[in-house]
């Protein structure tokens, strides 16, 4: 008897027993639900949630008191359920799928392009250019939506405006953001030295943790941050303040000095990773070798 009590024990105690891996498994699901709170609480998953425990409470009440039409209808429309939710928030799932593929870590890992490795993303001319066009701007309230290229592509959204590939200078963005001229609606992008595009259409941001003073202008620049990895610079024609938006946040009321703080940091001098130098660096060779 005692024997098969203490082989009980043991064997329960040897299937309690908490692994290292055990450990990272319950530290990597408790970040990724938390992760997924923090999404719900921002996008309209929110009030679908709220709908969804409604429901729950219905169907709760159903069971109590046996109401077997409403529990049968209930049990049928949960195991509709999931496609249903996959269906409605394909936006949603899309932009934390893409969000997910900008991580650094993997686009340094599957990174192939190996022409702007060592450079610079843009000179600090264009950092001044910019610097004083916005506040310029800024001053006489001109609304602006700059968009800059870092590694995602904005191809996507360079295709809905109207083509420039010009130099950036302080002049060309005030003249085209100036009031009742062709070119002012939209955001323009900013590849490198150039802006490549005006009046191009940005998607919106529907983050309802977002101010209610801010407008589709700002809501642009944050939704064009949510999904690629671009910093997005607005004057506002209200106010005449300076925002900018990065990874799915903004920041106000920005001075000059903060502003050209941000850029220097997406200029990115010191843009290079020794390990894939290394491996880039035997792609040109191939690629050098292939010339000859
Ligand atoms: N999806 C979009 N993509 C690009 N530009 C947009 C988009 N939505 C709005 N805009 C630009 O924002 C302008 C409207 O700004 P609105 O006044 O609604 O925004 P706001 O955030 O309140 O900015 P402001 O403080 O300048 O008034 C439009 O004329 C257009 O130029």
């Amino acid at each position: 008897m005692r024997g098969s009590i203490w082989n009980s024990i043991s064997q329960y105690a040897a299937f309690n027993t908490v692994h290292w891996n055990d450990l990272v498994d319950v530290i990597i699901l408790s970040f990724l639900i938390y992760e997924i709170m923090v999404w719900i609480k921002k996008t309209r998953a929110w009030v679908l949630l709220k709908g969804f425990a409604v429901l729950l409470g219905f169907i709760f009440i159903a069971w109590a008191f046996r109401l077997n039409t409403i529990l049968w209808l209930g049990k049928n429309i949960f195991s509709l359920g999931i496609t249903a939710l996959v269906i409605v928030f394909q936006p949603e799932l899309r932009k934390a799928l893409e969000q997910l593929g900008r991580q650094n870590l993997i686009s340094s890992v599957f990174s192939f392009d190996s022409s702007k490795d060592t450079e610079a993303r843009f000179s600090d001319r264009t950092v001044n250019e910019l610097v004083k066009a916005v506040f310029e701007m800024a001053k006489v309230k001109t609304g602006a939506l700059i968009v800059i290229e870092k590694k995602t592509p904005l191809g996507e959204y360079e295709r809905t405006g109207i083509p420039l590939d010009s130099v950036l200078t302080s002049q060309l963005l005030i003249n085209i953001f100036e009031k009742n001229t062709p070119l002012h609606d939209g955001a323009v992008l900013v590849r490198g030295d150039r802006i490549v595009s005006a009046t191009c259409y940005l998607p919106l941001s529907d983050n309802l943790l977002l101010s209610k003073e801010l407008g589709t202008r700002h809501r642009a620049a944050v939704g064009i941050s949510e999904v690629t990895d671009s910093l997005t610079i607005v004057v506002s024609e209200e106010t005449g303040g300076v925002s900018v938006a990065s990874e799915g946040n903004i920041r106000r009321n920005l001075t000059q000095e903060e502003l050209r703080a941000q850029l220097v940091i997406v200029q990115d001098k010191t843009q290079d990773t020794g390990r894939f130098k290394l491996w880039k660096g035997r792609v040109k060779k191939h690629e050098k070798n292939a010339d000859k």
